[in-house]
């Protein structure tokens, strides 16, 4: 991986420059450049298949990139193997979810602190480093997402939107310096995500930048500072939500009437 330094990513925890990601013919993200700096919630909006997943994919390397760079606290990484990533501390959270079911809440979320462990080894196949004590941060990330009640009961007996509460706490525990969340509140009632929105904008109070997808315009509005909006694999606008949501390319792009008849 090059460490080389830009001058002009200062101020940026992350920063896409003119990514592309192609499969054969379909240029699922092309020509991508955002910035996201520290301390805030950054939206990702667009319709099916606009690149959005795809994106996230490509930030914890697990998508090669077609083309591009990227770059983590001023040091290029889009060379960088995935357990870098964890190494950088950028976690993840996937689009459904993936809770180990003979695991319970605490073992799975226990799962995130070590993939922040495993990643410290440069050499895989080398001797790993003995374990420090991780359950402290699985204690923090069980208290911050509210689960101390259901920490001992496997997933299945857990509400879908409680289920999708542990996805988040197991990406805390890896301590993460960027959060990227992909649909976090699919599948959930209201209630349920207002809670969510109100446990990202804890967590914003606290310093973490993290970047989220969604599709429900409401809790974009609601949480980001700040949105993107895309339409096959291109941005077409960015600003503060109140402002993507009103613009003309974003309604017709995603929105439709209804949204535009209520903003
Ligand atoms: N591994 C892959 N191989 C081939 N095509 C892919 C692959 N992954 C994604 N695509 C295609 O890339 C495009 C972007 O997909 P992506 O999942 O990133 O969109 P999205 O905006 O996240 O959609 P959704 O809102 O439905 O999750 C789509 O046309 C999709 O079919």
């Amino acid at each position: 991986m090059s460490a080389q330094t830009t001058e002009t990513a200062r101020g940026a925890v992350l920063e896409a420059r003119d990514v592309a990601v192609h499969f054969g013919g379909v240029k699922a993200v092309d020509g991508l450049t955002i910035r996201l700096t520290e301390g805030r919630i950054f939206g990702i909006m667009g319709p099916n298949g606009s690149g959005k997943s795809t994106l996230l994919g490509a930030i914890t390397r697990l998508t090669p990139l077609t083309r591009g760079t990227l770059v983590f606290d001023g040091a290029e990484f889009h060379d960088a193997p995935p357990s870098q990533v964890a190494r950088m501390r950028i976690a993840r959270t996937f689009q459904t979810v993936r809770l180990l079911p003979h695991l319970t809440v605490r073992q799975n979320i226990q799962l995130g602190a070590d993939a922040r462990q495993d990643a410290g080894s440069a050499l895989p196949w080398a001797r790993r480093p003995r374990r420090t004590d991780t359950s402290e941060a699985v204690d923090t990330a069980i208290r911050r997402t509210g689960l101390d009640d259901v920490a001992d009961l496997r997933p299945q007996e857990l509400s879908y939107g409680t289920q999708r509460r542990v996805e988040i706490a197991r990406a805390l525990a890896m301590d993460p310096r960027l959060l990227l969340l992909d649909e976090p509140t699919a599948g959930m009632n209201q209630k349920e995500r207002a809670e969510i929105s109100r446990l990202l904008r804890e967590l914003r109070a606290e310093g973490l930048t993290q970047l989220l997808v969604e599709h429900d315009v409401q809790m974009m509005v609601d949480t980001c500072d700040h949105v993107f909006a895309m339409n096959f694999g291109v941005l077409i606008a960015e600003g503060p939500p109140a402002e993507v949501v009103r613009d003309p390319r974003v309604q017709e792009a995603y929105l439709g009437k209804k949204w535009r008849d209520h903003a």
